[in-house]
Parts: C-alpha cells; sequence; structure tokens
C-alpha cells in the first residue's frame, strides 16, 4: 500500500530536531549477488542495488538493513537511533482534545513572553511589529496571524474538530478561546480579534531591541490582485505601498478597514512566479462577530464567499480579497515581498486542474494537456500520472491517495507465459520497449498480473473516489501509474479546461471501474472565465486529410499559438442576436490597422505521444496529417476554456482582456521536425493477438515438437524467448544452444534458463549460451538437427544476411532450419493507426513517403515476399536443401501475406561431412548447464 493517512513526524524528522546537523547520515550501496545474477554466467552482472545507511549521533551510531531505496535506509536507521534513544514517535492522533487545548493555551502564552519577543520566528518579527503600530493597536496583535503563523497552533486545532481545514474562522476563533484562559495575563479583544499582552514587557527588552529593528523602508510598491466576491467583476491589479506601517494595517486600508486586526489571512497559495510566500487577506465578515463563532459557517452566508479566492485556496473566504505576497521570513525584520500579477491569479487556478497541474510543469499551458491515456513511460512527457494526482490531493486539501496493487495468484503456466512476454518485451531488438505498459490480454484465461486501485479519501476519511480498474498490466507500474490517469480524467471532468473530451469519461469501462458517493464531496470550481458559451470550437479550416503519422508514433513539433483579430471574422454564425455585421466589421478594421497579433505561446521543440490526446486536439489531428518539415498554419475560435488558459499565460492582462472582448481568434503555426514511429513490439501487440512475436515463437515450436529432433541452435536466440517456450513442453530435445552477439540478451536468457532447467524436469541434458556472431562457423554447431533463426538477418546488413544465410547452410548445415523476417509489404497495415482487417484495408490513401521506412528503428532492411522467396529459393538450391514458405499474423492467402515470413529449409542429404572435432571454435561459452551438475561454469 502506497500512501497513508496518519500525519506524524518521520523518524529522521525527530531526530532532525533532536540532533540537528550532529546527526550524520551516510548511505552505503550493497550489492546483493544472490539476487541478482545466475551462478556460472560469464558475463559481470549488476545486480539491483539496494542501500545501507549508517546513522551517526553524538554518542553512538547505528547501521540499518538493507532497502531498496536509500530514503528507506535512511529513515530506518533514524527508526533505530530513536529506539535505542528510547522515543517513541508521538504521534499527532495520540493526542486528546483536552491537551490540544492545553497546548494552544501554553504557545500563546508562550507567544507573549518576554523571551519571544526576540524570536527569530517569523511570528516574532509579527510582535515587534505590533509594538510599532498605531494609538489603540500598539502591541495588538490580530488574531489571524497567530492562527496562521504558528503550525503548532493549526495542527492542534485540527485535532479540535478537522473542520478547521477549509474554515480559517474557526481557527481564529479557537486561538480567541484558549487565549481567554490566559485572562492574567494576556486582553482579548473579542470585537476587533486581537490579542495583547496585558503588562508591557520590560524597557530592557524594549531597549534591547532596538537594535533589532528593521531598516526603515523607502517608499516601497508591490503589486497585489484585487478578487471581487462578486463573480461578475473582474480580477485587477492593485497595489500596497507597504513602507508606511504594519503591512497588515495597509492592506486593511485597501479594505476601507480601520486596521489589520480585522484581516483574515489565508494559507500560502504555493510560490506564484515570485518565490516568496503568496497568500490571500480579507476582511473578517461582519457575522463572524456577531455568530456565535465557534460553529463552522454554514451555508446562510453563501451571498458574500468569495467563490474565486476560496477555490485557490480551498479555504472559505468571504467578501473581497487581496492576493498579495508580503510577509516575514526568519531571522529578519524586513519585509520579503514580490508582485503578483494578474496573471499570477490565472496561473493558480490553472494549477488547480489535473489538466493545469500537468500543464504548468511544461509551460504549454494552450497546447499540452493531460493526456487521456498512459501508454510507455517512455512516451509519457512530464510529472507522471501518480505524481499529478498527489500533487492534486495536496492542492485540494484532500488525503493522499491510496493505492492498492494486487497481483493475480501466480500459476505455473501464466508464470511461464508471463516470463516470456517479459522476455520479449525488453528483448535487445529494441530497448524502448522496456516500459512497455501494454495491457496484458487475458484471451488465454491466465490471468496474471497487476492490478492497482486507488481510493481518494477526504482528510476527515470520506470518500471522494475509488477507481479499481480491473484491467491486468505486466508491470506494477504501470498499473499504478493507469489507475492514477484514471482518477485524474474523473476529477478532470469537473474541471472548465480544454482536456478530456466527454467521449472518454462516458465510456462504460470507466462507469464500473469508478464509485463515488452520489453526494459529491468534491463539486465544480466557480466560473473563473467570461463563459461565454456561444463560443465553441471549430475545426481546423483545412480539408480533411487521412492521417499519416501513426497512434504510437512519438514526434516532435515547434509552434507558436496567437491571439489575433480576424478583420474578416463577420461570418454571422459567428454574430449574436441584434448585432449587426457591418459594426463588428467596421471596428475590427480599427483593430485592424491599429494592432498586429500577439503571441500567447510558443515552443521550439516539444514531444509528444500521437494518440493518447497529449496535445490539443487541432494540434494533433494536423500534425498527424503533415510531414516532416512541413509547416502548417490554421486558426481556430476560442473555446471558453481558453481564456483562463490564455490570461495564465499572457503577461499583459489588460490588452489581452481587450482582444478577447472583441472576438478573437487562435492562430495556430506548426512545423514538424520529427516523428519516431511507434516500436515495432507495440505495433505488433496492437494488431495482433496473441502478438506476433509470442505467434512466431509458437510456430517454430509446433515445428521442433512435431520433429524428432535431438540437438537445437537458436541463433540470434536474444533474451531467449524461444528457449523459453520450448521448455514448457515436452519434446525430444536433449541439447539446446542460444547463440548471440548481445551480452544483454545473453545474460537474460541465462536467468531465464537457469531458473527454467533448474525447476522443471525434461529431457534437456545439457544446454550452452554462446557469445559469437553467426556470420562465424563454430564447428560444435555442425550437423545439428534444428536450426532457427527469428527475426534476425533484418538486423544485419543485406549482403550480410546473404552471408549468414550461405554459412548456415554450407557449414552448419542443420537439418532443419526455421527463418523468419519482416514482410516489408506489410508495413502498411501495421502503420495504420488502427487495427484493420486486410480486407478492409486501403493503404493506396496514403502517401507512402510520409510512413515510416521500416518497422524497427534496428532495421537494415526488410524485404517484400518476392525478395524474400528468390533469397530463399536459391540459397536452398545452391546448398541441396528443399524451402517451404509460410509465416504467422495475417493470412498467406490475400494480400499483402503474413505480417512475418518464415521459411522452413529442409537438408535434402541425410549424412554430411566430418568436421574435424575443435577444428574451428570462435565461440565464447558464456553459460552452460548439464543435467544434474546444474550450472557449470564459474
Ligand atoms: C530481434 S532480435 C530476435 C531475438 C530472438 N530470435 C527472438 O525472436 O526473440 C535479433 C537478435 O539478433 C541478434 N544478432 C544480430 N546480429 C547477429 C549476429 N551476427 N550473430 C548473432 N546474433 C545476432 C541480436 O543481438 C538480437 O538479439
Ligand atoms: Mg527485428
Amino acid at each position: 500500500m502506497v500512501g497513508g493517512v496518519k500525519q506524524t513526524l518521520t523518524p529522521k524528522a525527530i531526530i532532525h530536531q533532536k540532533f540537528g546537523a550532529n546527526a550524520s547520515y551516510r548511505v552505503e550501496e550493497v550489492h546483493d549477488s544472490s539476487q541478482s545474477s545466475c551462478p556460472g554466467l560469464a558475463i559481470p552482472q549488476k545486480g539491483p542495488c539496494l542501500y545501507r545507511c549508517h546513522l551517526q549521533l553524538p554518542d553512538f551510531s547505528v547501521v540499518s538493513n538493507v532497502f531498496k531505496k536509500k530514503k528507506d535506509s535512511e529513515q530506518s536507521a533514524a527508526e533505530l537511533a530513536l529506539e535505542k534513544l528510547g522515543i517513541r514517535p508521538r504521534d499527532d492522533n495520540d493526542i486528546t482534545v483536552e491537551e490540544a487545548w492545553d497546548d494552544i493555551t501554553g504557545r500563546i502564552k508562550y507567544t507573549f513572553s518576554d523571551e519571544f519577543l526576540s524570536a527569530e520566528h517569523p511570528l516574532g518579527a509579527h510582535l515587534r511589529a505590533a509594538l510599532q503600530r498605531d494609538g489603540d493597536c500598539c502591541g495588538s496583535v490580530p488574531v489571524s496571524v497567530i492562527a496562521t503563523f504558528d503550525a503548532k497552533i493549526l495542527s492542534r486545532c485540527k485535532i479540535i474538530n478537522p473542520s478547521v481545514e477549509s474554515d480559517p474562522f474557526l481557527v481564529n476563533s479557537y486561538v480567541m478561546k484558549a487565549a481567554a484562559k490566559l485572562s492574567d495575563y494576556i486582553v482579548v479583544s473579542p470585537h476587533v480579534a486581537s490579542l495583547r499582552r496585558k503588562n508591557p514587557y520590560p524597557p530592557a527588552i524594549i531597549e534591547a531591541l532596538a537594535t533589532h529593528e528593521s531598516d526603515s523602508l523607502e517608499s516601497v510598491e508591490v503589486k497585489a490582485v484585487h478578487i471581487p466576491y462578486l463573480g461578475t467583476e473582474i480580477v485587477e491589479l492593485d497595489a500596497l505601498d507597504i513602507s508606511s506601517g504594519y503591512y497588515l494595517d495597509i492592506i486593511a486600508k485597501r479594505f476601507g478597514l480601520k486596521d489589520g486586526n480585522q484581516m483574515m489571512i489565508s494559507r500560502t497559495l504555493g510560490k506564484a512566479s515570485c518565490g516568496s510566500e503568496c497568500r490571500l487577506y480579507s476582511p473578517i465578515p461582519k457575522f463572524k462577530f456577531s455568530d456565535n463563532s465557534s460553529e463552522p459557517s454554514g451555508s446562510s452566508h453563501e451571498e458574500t464567499r468569495n467563490a474565486r479566492a476560496s477555490y485557490i485556496c480551498g479555504q472559505d473566504i468571504h467578501g473581497d480579497a487581496i492576493l498579495a505576497s508580503v510577509g516575514y521570513r526568519w531571522k529578519t525584520d524586513n519585509l520579503d515581498y514580490d508582485d503578483v500579477t494578474v496573471k499570477s491569479f490565472y496561473r493558480i487556478c490553472c494549477g488547480m486542474s489535473p489538466n493545469g497541474i500537468y500543464k504548468i510543469s511544461r509551460q504549454a499551458l494552450l497546447a499540452a494537456q493531460l493526456p487521456s491515456s498512459f501508454t510507455t513511460k517512455s512516451n509519457w512527457r512530464g510529472p507522471l500520472p501518480r505524481e499529478i494526482l498527489c500533487m492534486f490531493c495536496h492542492q485540494h486539501r484532500l488525503a493522499e491517495p491510496v493505492f492498492s496493487i494486487t497481483s493475480d495468484p501466480v500459476k505455473l503456466l501464466s508464470d511461464i507465459f508471463r516470463s516470456h512476454k517479459k522476455l520479449k518485451i525488453s528483448g535487445v531488438d529494441d530497448a524502448d520497449n522496456e516500459n512497455s505498459s501494454r495491457e496484458k490480454e487475458d484471451t488465454t484465461g491466465l490471468g496474471h498480473g497487476f492490478r492497482c486501485g486507488v481510493k481518494v479519501l477526504t482528510k476527515s476519511q470520506d470518500l471522494v473516489l475509488d477507481c479499481s480498474p480491473r484491467k491486468l498490466y505486466e508491470k506494477e507500474n504501470d498499473a499504478l501509474q493507469n489507475a492514477s490517469l484514471k482518477a485524474l480524467l474523473w476529477f478532470s471532468k469537473f474541471f472548465d479546461d480544454l482536456d478530456v473530451s466527454g467521449e472518454e469519461l462516458s465510456d462504460t469501462d470507466d462507469d464500473q471501474d469508478i464509485k463515488s458517493p452520489s453526494t459529491h464531496v468534491f463539486s465544480a470550481p466557480p466560473i473563473l472565465g467570461k463563459g461565454d458559451s456561444s463560443r465553441t470550437t471549430n475545426m481546423p479550416p483545412k480539408e480533411k486529410r487521412v492521417q499519416s503519422i501513426t497512434n504510437g508514433s512519438v514526434v516532435s513539433i515547434c509552434y507558436s499559438l496567437s491571439l489575433a483579430v480576424d478583420p474578416n471574422y463577420s461570418s454571422d454564425e459567428n454574430l449574436s442576436d441584434g448585432e449587426s455585421p457591418r459594426e463588428v466589421i467596421e471596428s475590427n478594421e480599427d483593430i485592424e490597422s491599429e494592432y498586429s497579433t500577439d503571441l500567447i505561446e510558443s515552443n521550439e521543440g516539444i514531444e509528444f505521444e500521437v494518440g493518447t490526446g497529449a496535445m490539443n486536439t487541432h494540434i494533433e489531428s494536423a500534425v498527424t496529417q503533415m510531414t516532416v518539415g512541413e509547416y502548417a498554419s490554421f486558426s481556430t475560435t476560442l473555446p471558453t476554456a481558453a481564456e483562463v488558459l490564455i490570461l495564465a499565460s499572457a503577461t499583459d492582462t489588460e490588452r489581452i482582456r481587450w482582444l478577447l472582448s472583441v472576438r478573437s481568434h487562435l492562430d495556430y503555426s506548426i512545423l514538424l521536425l520529427g516523428v519516431k514511429g511507434p516500436t515495432e513490439e507495440r505495433m505488433e501487440a496492437a494488431f495482433f493477438k496473441p502478438p506476433l512475436s509470442k505467434q512466431r515463437v509458437e510456430y517454430a515450436v509446433k515445428h521442433i515438437k512435431e520433429s524428432s529432433a535431438s540437438t537445437l541452435a537458436d541463433f540470434g536466440c536474444g533474451s531467449g524467448s524461444l528457449l523459453d517456450s520450448l521448455l514448457d513442453y515436452p519434446t525430444s530435445l536433449h541439447t539446446i544452444i542460444g547463440v548471440d552477439i548481445s551480452p544483454k540478451g545473453l545474460a537474460r536468457a541465462a536467468k531465464m534458463l537457469h531458473t527454467k532447467l533448474n525447476k522443471e524436469a525434461c529431457n534437456v541434458k545439457s544446454a550452452t549460451l554462446y557469445d559469437g556472431s553467426i556470420l562465424e562457423f563454430d564447428s560444435r554447431l555442425h550437423d545439428i538437427d534444428i536450426g532457427t533463426c527469428l527475426e534476425v538477418i533484418e538486423h544485419m546488413e543485406e549482403d550480410q544476411a546473404c552471408e549468414c544465410g550461405e554459412k548456415v547452410l554450407s557449414l552448419f548445415r542443420p537439418k532443419l532450419l526455421i527463418v523468419s523476417t519482416p514482410n516489408y509489404e506489410y508495413n502498411r497495415i501495421l502503420q495504420q493507426s488502427t487495427p484493420a482487417t486486410q480486407e478492409e484495408n486501403h493503404p493506396e490513401d496514403k502517401p507512402e513517403s510520409q510512413l515510416p521506412k521500416f518497422r524497427n528503428h534496428d532495421h537494415k532492411f526488410e524485404w517484400t515476399r518476392e525478395q524474400f522467396n528468390q533469397w530463399a529459393s536459391k540459397l536452398a538450391e545452391r546448398h541441396n536443401y528443399s524451402v517451404e514458405f509460410s509465416g504467422v499474423g495475417g493470412s498467406g492467402e490475400v494480400d499483402p501475406g503474413f505480417a512475418s515470413q518464415i521459411a522452413v529449409f529442409k537438408r535434402e542429404a541425410n549424412v554430411v561431412e566430418n568436421v574435424a572435432e575443435g577444428s574451428m571454435q570462435p565461440y565464447k561459452v558464456i553459460w552452460e548447464w548439464k543435467k544434474g551438475n546444474g550450472d557449470k561454469k564459474d
């Protein structure tokens, strides 16, 4: 299980509190050879790295166990140290309500102590500033300051009542209530919401402070943003002169209030663009003084609620609000401040939605969007879904998502199936495939893989969402990321975003996968833009061409988006009732002469995967029709949601608002820089069930089973997928050999064989893996019964492939040789975006020049049926073999034939000349196994 509910200090944090820099951690890497390698393997192996942590404290040291993650080893060491010290980490949840009240009272008392007045804590700076306040206010500290800046008080209030999370007034009222118990010491002014020390500070302390005093500020103007509570009024830029007194008093004056005691301060809203803390300031609503204010604010004051401000901070805010970045930091009395602009406000708004969290990180606000599917880790750009979901929950004050991963029961056969698949995916042939996030097809009924569910709960443990996709994934991480993405897509529908079109969400699959209580704990955010719903999205005004770039390809583009006013924007459909086209034309002409287009967003190179919805639909559909190097431009009208995004990306808010008001449109310019085709393995898996790779292996296995062969050599065995499958069936084979030039592939093959041969009873008496090229002859492989060479020749240069054929048939002279290679003619089917049957396919629709040439970037050539037949027939003839043609994937009867073409060569002569034993042995034994002896080489 990942994620948790309890908010506690970690062991490391406690150690830090106690020892600070006197605790030193040293993490060492531990290589666990027993776990990783395979005995006898002659290739140096790097096993999974584990970590052990040494923690040195002033009086003793501890050493942790080994862990997969560094940080786990550190936490474990800290935990051991705490145990030694006899400290049990105190859990906030262990504290009783009564203790919480006592803590609050104690802390308030301490805050007003002589000692604290010189504290380096930001609250200390407030206390000192309060002593400089004018008149009545001198020495009084606004309650909200204590409620906001003493994090411990806030955490204690949460114990008393968890709803303080969303209701900051409640914290204020608790602080006042606790302070009221200190009547000998503190004066509580309930109607002005401030606290003050009853007895003045000793003069000596005040004098000492003089040296502490802040530098006097010259007039300092800070930009802030005014957010009216009335949704009809726009969010505007404001300015604060923070040089003339206590900053809360200054902000209060913007609201026409007497002083800062009547101000509320929100939690921090991230660090905007400026780096310092950004918060919302708003007046304490009048009703809070008249209410019995220990009750949470109810719905009775809905009319004064500031929906936009409440939305971005997740707390109830009433009346107008100011978003500003002003405050004290540790160790200084100087104010820390930064400008906050309207753009910052919209950026914060954007960052509230799953789509926004994703986009913000990409700086591609309008162009990129949260993809609607997670295919492979290597194709995914930006933070991974799980990360985004955690950020989203944090943003919305929800508990950390709780993941539960189950792996389906391991049956023998499914185990085999899985190990086979795993090897295939990570085949040396294409390293990219390691991250393939293919769903596990369950057609075999074997049902093995990982399933992940995720629950999102509120901090008070109410269920918001229970998402438990039924799909199985081969990898745990894929299951996790897919579940996270599904949850994010569900949340997305609450946001007026450009992302996720409705279709994906109404998918019946998802309906069954996702449960959410009917009384939604999660509701739609307020309308942030103007909300003119008559603006709809138009398709790029271009004739529709056929998609030439396949789903799964990763394209890289350079683009720019501009806001422009179209002088011909008078087509009647775009006019609302009562407006005359003429007026519009006139006003547009005006604009034309004065203004050019405004660049909103541009990117010199951005990559995305086609078919996952990672880019806004206009860009994606245009790009998939382009060829590399081609430039395209088109315009679209503005979807409503785009307004917020545009305001979040453009600096000149006023001008942008004006442009938006005069029916502007978006101009897109796109240059297609490059395309990387989807990987062969993914393509094959998408089109064929079982995947083509599995069909090839099955084809060979069938032939081998039917023969009465006792020796087999797999030329170019890679990770050993064929040898692996062979061991699942009883065969007459007693000697199996694998040859390859890739150490990575051979090492994988060795591990697989090691596990399998030592586990299962089979006829095999000896297994050997050689590091060697099949372009070289090794006499130990002479006159074997069967040779296989699956998907190997196309990885050599064409002339080498011919040479290889000659070598194998003339020197190795197997009785039977099975060779498979891609059928080039079939590529146009594979390269379509969606699988189709051969009959339905109309490849002539496509400009062939735009298709990736081969199925895999490592292929040096791919042959048509004709080329393959020629090569194989001539070869067979020269060496006295017969040859038959076949294939897998699709049909041999219909054009363009099988997806993978196969030639089966049979040696005509029964007896072959002997090659002197030991005469030519260039191959290096990498790993060897003999029945009874186990793995021999060491
Ligand atoms: C696409 S993989 C096929 C692996 C395996 N036959 C299968 O079907 O899963 C191609 C393999 O051929 C190997 N190969 C390429 N040239 C070779 C050569 N000259 N001698 C031996 N192996 C070679 C590569 O290292 C790689 O493992
Ligand atoms: Mg290949």
